[in-house]
């Protein structure tokens, strides 16, 4: 395979395709939709508990991770859905696995936001 020689205005163009799929992620897919209003339910409520930055390091990676995972998933989806529009017991398994990874990210996500949020609720009531 040929080297391609480095180019600023191909990199500039990389990015431009990045954001063209972030665009697409949140306008199109209900789960990004679930995983983005969620998202700003927790930040909201990070702004009023007033977060560490630590804390603030954890939540805004944990955001970041399951919406990046629904991207990938919706990826593979896509792909699967125009490899194979019939039923086919690898796609099956395919996408499978690709949502088995967004519920790990998605579940970890919110024993990281309890592990956070919670002492700060009862340091608050007590
Ligand atoms: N072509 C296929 N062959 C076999 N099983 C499939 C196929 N397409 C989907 N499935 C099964 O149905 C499940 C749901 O697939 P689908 O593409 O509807 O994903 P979804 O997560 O419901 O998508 P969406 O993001 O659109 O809500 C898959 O996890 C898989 O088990």
């Amino acid at each position: 395979m040929e080297k391609k020689r480095f180019s600023l205005t191909d990199r500039a163009r990389s990015f431009k395709y990045a954001g063209r799929g972030i665009a697409r992620l949140i306008s199109r897919e209900h789960n990004a939709w679930i995983h983005c209003f969620v998202a700003v339910c927790v930040v909201l409520v990070g702004l009023w508990l007033g977060l560490s930055t630590l804390e603030w390091a954890a939540v805004v990676l944990c955001i970041g991770a399951v919406l990046a995972a629904e991207g990938i998933n919706s990826a593979i989806e896509a792909l699967c859905d125009r490899v194979s529009p019939g039923y086919d017991e690898a796609i099956k398994h395919a996408k499978d696995l690709a949502a088995g990874a967004v519920l790990i990210l998605a579940t970890m996500s919110v024993v990281v936001g309890l592990l956070i949020f919670i002492p700060k609720f009862i340091a608050l009531w007590s």
